[in-house]
């Protein structure tokens, strides 16, 4: 707070005490009804909105028409709008819950591919989770240490930090982030960063792009960690290519060495508070790429006539490989089929690709995943176009009514969004919607 001044840092105290905004960011190829509403300056995607609807009711967001998430955070939208990110390789290191991985997802398009890691399983299942909702196929979620992970040295375009950090930009937002502050903490995570950066470092191949953001504001876990980082291999960071930043957006931009930074302050721009950075790795020399040995093959490529039920059910069969993991199947994008077999044969992939389920007698019984794709054969099997209310009963597991559905096996959507699959049998639903996904009491 000191960096402020004491009038500042007044604003900043009674900004923490005012109310948050709320804000979405839009899903790249799905309609969402706030698509007029107010832009987020620095995100293209991003809408604020009025106020705060309850999301858990809005059958839309169950749908992924949109992803919850605070404005300052769309940033790294801005950060990348100059970078070739189509296509590329790119590692969200600490990346539950999934906001920024969403964003990677997006922007890296179906030949690209999002190494999102996260070391906490319980929160690796809820980033999981989201990018199954997202749909977009082009996703590795894994469970590893940072350690663990730079074994792939070198291999990747963009490599993000968002580290785990002690929160003060979350005081408005989160208020019992309050509570667990303390000076101590503070030095933890600025340790804890300095070894997560340092690893993060080993995985980014020569002229890839370095992305280091925290949800805090003080300066050992910012400029500080960056300074670690340099202290270790500053001969190897270069300036990343500029970027416009209008004054009255309020970012603070500074610079520490080649990382140019951006600062938000609650008082001064319309997110919470947030601290991101960014630099290259020089292109000629550092590290070469070196990606460990296989120690065991998990995927069994599908048969002919399994590729033939597959293909049924996607939009672009020709651009698809598809594989077997024990009794499920998978497809994955043919560009980084490849890429993604290494990574499950070498760290604990939780999920890749597109789940598509498991075949019985030649028919396949579709995974949840398949519905939410957004590469899936609206052709395939009859669509059941629910009310709201139906929708709400649906995301439930409430009974349904036979009527709304055929015979067989039926893709269940809310004002033409997918929301899962069920199967009538004559006068029975059974519906597919995971159950740890339900909707309780609401
Ligand atoms: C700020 S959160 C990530 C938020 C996420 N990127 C998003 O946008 O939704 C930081 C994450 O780092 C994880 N984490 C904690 N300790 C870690 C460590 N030692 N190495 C890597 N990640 C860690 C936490 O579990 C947490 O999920």
């Amino acid at each position: 707070m000191a960096e402020l001044g004491p009038e500042e840092g007044r604003a900043l105290c009674e900004a923490l005490e005012g109310p948050a905004p709320t804000s979405v960011r839009l899903h790249p190829q799905r309609p969402c009804r706030w698509s007029g509403a107010e832009a987020v300056p620095w995100s293209p995607a991003g809408r604020y909105l009025t106020e705060r609807p309850s999301f858990t009711l809005d059958p839309a967001f169950h749908a992924g028409a949109y992803y919850v998430q605070e404005a300052s955070s769309q940033f790294l939208a801005h950060v990348l709008a100059g970078e070739e990110v189509a296509g590329k390789r790119i590692l969200d290191l600490c990346a539950a819950p999934g906001g920024k991985t969403t964003l990677y997802a997006s922007l890296a398009g179906s030949d690209g591919l999002v190494v999102a890691n996260e070391v906490n399983r319980q929160r690796a299942a809820v980033l999981a989770d989201n990018v199954r909702k997202w749909g977009l196929g082009n996703v590795a979620v894994t469970v590893n240490e940072p350690a663990q992970i730079a074994v792939l040295e070198g291999w990747f375009d963009i490599v993000a930090v968002d580290a785990p950090c002690s929160g003060e930009g979350m005081f408005r937002k989160i208020p019992e982030a309050r509570d667990e502050w303390s000076e101590n903490n503070v030095k933890i995570c600025a340790v804890r960063q300095a070894e997560i950066l340092r690893e993060a470092w080993k995985t980014l191949r020569p002229g890839g792009l370095l992305i280091y953001s925290t949800c805090t504001f003080n300066r050992l876990e910012n400029e500080g960690s960056l300074e670690g980082l340099l202290a270790e291999a500053g001969e190897e960071i270069v300036e990343s290519t500029a970027f416009d930043c209008p004054p009255a957006w309020g970012v603070v931009c500074g610079r520490v060495g080649p990382f140019r930074t951006f600062r938000f302050y609650p008082h001064r721009t319309r997110g919470e508070g947030f601290f991101a950075a960014v630099a290259r790795k020089v292109s000629d020399g550092g590290s070469r790429v070196r990606v460990p040995k296989s120690r065991r093959t998990i995927f069994a490529p599908a048969g002919r006539r399994e590729c033939a039920e597959l293909s049924r059910w996607v939009a672009e069969p020709e651009r698809m490989r598809f594989a077997a993991v024990a009794d499920v199947y998978y497809a994955y994008y043919e560009s980084q089929y490849e890429a993604v077999k290494m990574l499950a044969e070498s760290l604990r992939v939780i999920a890749s690709g597109v789940a598509m389920g498991q075949i019985f007698k030649e028919r396949l019984k579709p995974d949840h995943a398949l519905a939410m794709f957004c590469g899936l054969d609206r052709g395939a099997v009859p669509v059941a176009e629910l009310s709201e209310e139906e929708a709400l009963r649906f995301l439930r597991k409430q009974e349904a009514e036979a009527a709304a559905f055929a015979e067989g096996m039926n893709l269940v959507t809310h004002g033409g969004a997918a929301l899962g699959f069920a199967k009538r049998i004559q006068n029975r639903v059974n519906n597919m919607y995971p159950n740890s996904l339900r909707i309780f009491n609401l």
